[in-house]
C-alpha cells in the first residue's frame, strides 16, 4: 500500500456530509451551509503578477529559483505536454462533472479512501462547505468509471485513456520541474538518493485530482468559497486550470490575495511543503485559494507529486553550514500527512527544529 493511502486509512472522514458535494445542478440560491462570512475581499490595486517562465529560456532555472523563492508558484509555458491532451482532459473533467449528482455519488470517495468523487479532502477543517467537488485518482480510474458510466462502454475507456496519459505526461513534467529546481538550489541531483537509477525501485508517488467550480447561483460570490487557504503538502503540485476565469488566487506576505490569471497552454507550478523543507526554508511553500463566479464553471487538474514511499525529507546537506543550521527534521510524506490531518497548516511548525511543540 502507498503511504498517502495508508495515512487516509488512519484519518478517516467520519461525517458523510463532508464527503458528499451539494447538488450543485438543483441548488438556485447558496445555501446558509455554503455562506462563509469572515471571507476577506480581495485588493484589486494589487501589482506585479504571478511569474512566467518559459522552459527554453537559457535562464530557465535562475528564473525558476527566483520564482520559487519569492513567490512559490509560477506558470510554464514550452513545458512539451501537448495542447491538444490539455483540452481533452478539460473536455473529459466536464463531461464528469456534468452528470446527474446521483451518479456521481454512486464513484463517492469511501471515508478512508482517497480516489473517487468527493468534496475536498480540507472540508472537515472548516465550518461551511465549499462551492466545489472534485474527482481524484492515482493509476487507472477504471473502477470509478464503470460506475459513472455504467452502460457506456466507450465513454469509460475514452475517459481512462485521456487521463491514463495525462498522469504519464505529467509525472515527467513534474519530474523535469523537480529537478530544475533542486539543481536552481545548487543541489547536486546525485544528493537525491531516490533519483539514481539503482533506486529505480522508488517511484514518486503522485495523485491527479480533477476540481469543478459549478456556477454559482448567487450574484454576491464573495459569499462563496471555492477552495479554502491551503498550501500542498507535496513537493509540487502542477495545475492546469479552465482559462475562463481568474478564480485561483495566492497569498503574498505584506501584499495579499493575488490572482494566478490563466494563460491558455500553460501550466501553473505550486511549490508544497515538502520543497519548502528540502530547501531549508529557502522555497515558499505557496498559500492559494479558489473562489467561483456566478457566469462560468470553472476546472482545473491538479497533479500532486511527491516523495517514495518511507522517505524521509530533511532539509539539503548542500544547504547547511554554520550559519544555516537544518530547520526542519527529516519527515515522510505520510508523517506530514498524518499531522496535517490533525492540525491541518499548521503541521510544518511540528517539524521545525526551533519550535518546541506538543505533539
Ligand atoms: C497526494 C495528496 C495531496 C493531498 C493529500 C493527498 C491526497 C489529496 C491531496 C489534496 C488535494 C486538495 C488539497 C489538499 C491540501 C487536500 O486536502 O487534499 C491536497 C493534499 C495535500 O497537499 O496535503
Ligand atoms: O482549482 C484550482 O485552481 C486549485 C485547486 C487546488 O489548489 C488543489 O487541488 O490543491
Ligand atoms: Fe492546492
Amino acid at each position: 500500500m502507498n503511504s498517502i493511502l495508508e495515512s487516509f486509512k488512519s484519518n478517516p472522514v467520519h461525517d458523510l456530509n463532508h464527503i458528499i458535494p451539494l447538488d450543485f445542478k438543483t441548488a438556485n440560491n447558496l445555501p446558509d451551509s455554503h455562506k462563509w462570512t469572515d471571507h476577506p475581499i480581495v485588493d484589486p490595486f494589487t501589482v506585479g503578477s504571478v511569474p512566467i517562465i518559459d522552459l527554453s529560456d537559457p535562464n530557465a532555472i535562475s528564473l525558476i529559483r527566483h520564482a520559487c523563492e519569492k513567490w512559490g508558484v509560477f506558470q510554464v509555458t514550452n513545458h512539451g505536454i501537448p495542447l491538444n491532451l490539455l483540452k481533452q482532459v478539460e473536455l473529459q473533467t466536464l463531461r464528469l462533472f456534468s452528470l446527474p449528482a446521483d451518479q456521481k455519488v454512486s464513484a463517492l470517495r469511501s471515508p478512508d479512501g482517497i480516489t473517487g468523487y468527493g468534496q475536498p479532502r480540507i472540508s472537515v477543517f472548516f465550518p461551511k462547505m465549499m462551492w466545489s467537488e472534485v474527482f481524484s485518482m492515482m493509476g487507472s480510474p477504471m473502477e470509478h468509471a464503470t460506475k459513472l458510466w455504467p452502460h457506456q462502454h466507450d465513454h469509460q475507456a475514452n475517459f481512462c485513456n485521456i487521463m491514463e496519459e495525462y498522469q504519464k505526461e505529467m509525472k515527467k513534467v513534474s519530474e523535469k520541474m523537480f529537478k530544475l529546481m533542486v539543481e536552481s538550489l545548487g543541489v547536486s541531483l546525485e544528493e537525491v538518493e531516490w533519483l539514481k537509477p539503482t533506486m529505480s525501485c522508488k517511484d514518486p508517488q503522485t495523485l491527479l485530482q480533477l476540481n469543478s467550480y459549478p456556477v454559482c447561483p448567487e450574484s454576491d460570490t464573495s459569499r462563496a468559497m471555492g477552495f479554502a487557504p491551503h498550501t500542498d503538502s507535496s513537493f509540487l503540485t502542477v495545475l492546469h486550470q479552465s482559462t475562463t476565469t481568474s478564480d485561483l488566487q495566492i497569498f503574498r506576505d505584506n501584499i495579499g490575495w493575488m490572482p494566478v490569471h490563466p494563460i491558455s497552454g500553460a501550466l501553473v507550478v505550486n511549490v508544497g511543503d515538502l520543497m519548502h523543507i528540502l530547501s531549508n526554508g529557502q522555497f515558499n511553500t505557496v498559500l492559494h485559494r479558489v473562489l467561483v463566479n456566478n457566469t462560468h464553471h470553472r476546472v482545473s487538474a491538479a497533479y500532486f507529486y511527491g516523495p517514495p514511499r518511507d522517505v524521509k525529507i530533511s532539509p539539503s546537506i548542500n544547504l547547511i553550514d554554520h550559519d544555516h543550521p537544518p530547520l526542519f527534521c527529516p519527515v515522510s510524506w505520510k508523517e506530514l500527512l498524518d499531522i496535517r490531518a490533525k492540525h491541518y497548516n499548521k503541521a510544518l511548525d511540528f517539524f521545525r527544529n526551533d519550535i518546541v511543540t506538543a505533539k
